[in-house]
């Protein structure tokens, strides 16, 4: 998918929500196990009632690989829906790799190719040439870690190195790698306060913002300072979502904790 695409679509849909698929069975209705895939079960239930109100979907491939090879297979019926019946969606594999350059192109093509997702999470921390072979696919995107949601942030990424805090040498290194127009980045909702500096080296680029919900993160702090022209922002909630109820209604619970997010970012773009 082309970034035009994902910008049309968000002005349409009024919606910069990303949702985030990360299923856990001890979380999901327990009436689910008893299907045959319980984990795509869920997915569709929520794709189904949701796909309205967001523009992306990020499963956390964690969530499917602890189940071993019944939860890749889930995976792939997951993505496989999406691209089948929303191929207006951007799709994101929150994989969070990263290698040796031939190690990456393999990891590049299981996300890019085989899986067919738009976008797949990737760790900075080995270099260019961990993330060129990512950026080497044409409408794929490359989304990197800049500065993360979690406490451990303040372990390396806001440390000075040469005078200046480790994530801004990363926004403003790979910006200069080859194509970088196929470069977002993430950054922590629990670090709005950080936008401001991050948009004056980044204008443009997009971010996906995971930690509203679950993880406390202000969706309007957000917006407020990380905002661009074409909004620029993915904001994600996962389980603030997802697990909005355990009975069987919790596909349409759902819904309305996407909605509420949904109509608080129609608002922000009508401002
Ligand atoms: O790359 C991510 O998506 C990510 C980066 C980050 O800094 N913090 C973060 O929480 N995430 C992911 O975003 C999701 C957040 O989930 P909730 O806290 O349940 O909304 C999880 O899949 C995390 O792995």
């Amino acid at each position: 998918m082309t970034t035009d695409q994902l910008i049309l679509q968000i002005k349409q849909k009024k919606s910069f929500l990303c949702i985030g698929l990360d299923v856990d069975l001890d979380k999901i209705p327990q009436h689910l196990l008893k299907e045959e895939d319980p984990i795509f079960a869920f997915n569709k239930a929520i794709i189904d009632a949701t796909h309205h109100l967001c523009v992306a979907y990020k499963p956390n491939t964690a969530f499917y690989e602890a189940y071993g090879i019944r939860g890749w297979k889930a995976l792939e019926k997951t993505i496989a829906y999406l691209n089948e019946k929303h191929p207006e969606i951007f799709t994101i594999a929150d994989a969070k790799r990263g290698d040796i350059g031939n190690t990456s192109t393999m990891y590049a093509k299981a996300f890019f190719e085989d899986l067919a997702f738009d976008s797949v999470t990737v760790a900075p921390y080995m270099g260019k040439d961990s993330v060129e072979p990512f950026l080497a696919f044409k409408n794929k995107h490359t989304i990197l870690l800049a500065l993360t949601s979690n406490k451990g942030a303040f372990d390396f990424q806001t440390q000075e190195v040469d005078g200046k805090e480790l994530y801004k040498h990363v926004l403003e290194t790979s910006k200069r790698w080859k194509n970088s127009q196929n470069l977002m980045y993430v950054v922590g909702a629990t670090k709005a306060e950080y936008l401001a500096e991050i948009r004056k080296i980044i204008p443009e680029a997009f971010l996906l913002v995971p930690g509203v919900g679950a993880q406390g993160g202000n969706l309007q702090e957000v917006c407020k300072y990380g905002r661009t022209a074409n909004i620029g922002l993915l904001i994600n909630s996962s389980r603030g979502i997802i697990y909005a109820s355990k009975n069987e209604d919790f596909a349409k619970a759902a819904a309305l904790n996407a909605e509420a997010l949904q109509k608080e970012m129609a608002a922000i773009m009508s401002r």
